[in-house]
């Protein structure tokens, strides 16, 4: 079965590692087409363990995870793969080859594309994050901003159809920041945002959930999530000194 593309529909989700400890506890979020949500929460409240969950890193103890309609499980994780693109908070994690062309091109090669098409999977992708200049560099070369940038097109090349970025605004100076906020979005895709930067949460996303404890304790709109002094304080999120919200 298939359904919409960028369709997320997470179902009573629970999960523990393998020490035993329980990271989630029935977690419910569908997220429709075109939605970008910032996932937001404590340390500790399960954050990135929902997010492994969707690309199938981690298995489902109990519940389930839905992507455009098909169900995360051993049958469909190469389609799954394809279709959630995560990026990881340090890029180095997803950048391992002598040139960032090799990089951008090595997930479209697993799929089995060559020659013509493929070059023209890596250049959109390098296109999109405004990254063609540096195609030959190493991405060693570059800096943290541009390895970012790079790891995006990493996944972008496979043509995902929601994005998952963890701590997108991390280690990045203001320019760099805000220029990755305008690449996401440009990009219209469904996208989900691991972030304790509550107002880049505000910049990108006008949907927020809150995690705490392996629970989604709060969904609504940012500015009203934002707005709310008691919820935020009762969950360890604070907005920057001084700031008041618009
Ligand atoms: N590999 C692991 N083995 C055992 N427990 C783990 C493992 N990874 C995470 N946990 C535990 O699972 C819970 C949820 O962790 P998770 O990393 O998902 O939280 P998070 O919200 O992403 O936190 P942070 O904001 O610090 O990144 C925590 O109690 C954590 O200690």
């Amino acid at each position: 079965m298939s359904g919409p593309a960028g369709t997320l529909q997470v179902r009573e989700l629970a999960f523990a590692y393998p020490d035993g400890r329980q990271a989630l506890f029935g977690v419910n979020l569908d997220v429709a087409a075109g939605e970008r949500v910032a996932i937001l929460g404590p340390n500790g409240a399960g954050k990135t363990t929902l997010v492994l969950h969707l690309n199938g890193t981690l298995t489902a103890g109990a519940g389930s995870v839905t992507v455009d309609g098909l169900s995360v499980g051993k049958p469909t994780l190469r389609e799954i793969r394809r279709r959630v693109g995560i990026v990881f908070q340090d890029p180095d994690d997803q950048l391992f080859m002598p040139t960032v062309r090799d990089d951008v091109a090595f997930g479209p090669i697993n799929l089995g594309y060559r020659d013509a098409e493929l070059a023209a999977r890596v250049d959109r992708a390098l296109a999109l994050t405004g990254m063609s200049g540096a195609a030959d560099r190493a991405p060693h070369h570059l800096s943290f901003g541009q390895r970012r940038r790079v790891a995006a097109s990493t996944v972008l090349s496979m043509d995902p159809s929601i994005l998952v970025l963890d701590e997108p605004s991390s280690n990045l100076d203001p320019v760099a920041r805000r220029e990755f906020a305008d690449i996401v979005l440009s990009l219209g895709l469904t996208t989900l945002i691991v972030t304790h930067d509550l107002l880049y949460a505000l910049q990108l996303c006008p949907r927020s959930v809150i995690m705490d404890g392996g629970r989604i304790v709060a969904d609504g709109p940012t500015e009203q999530i934002l707005g709310d002094a008691e919820l935020l304080a009762a969950h360890r999120l604070e907005l920057p000194y001084g700031y008041v919200l618009p």
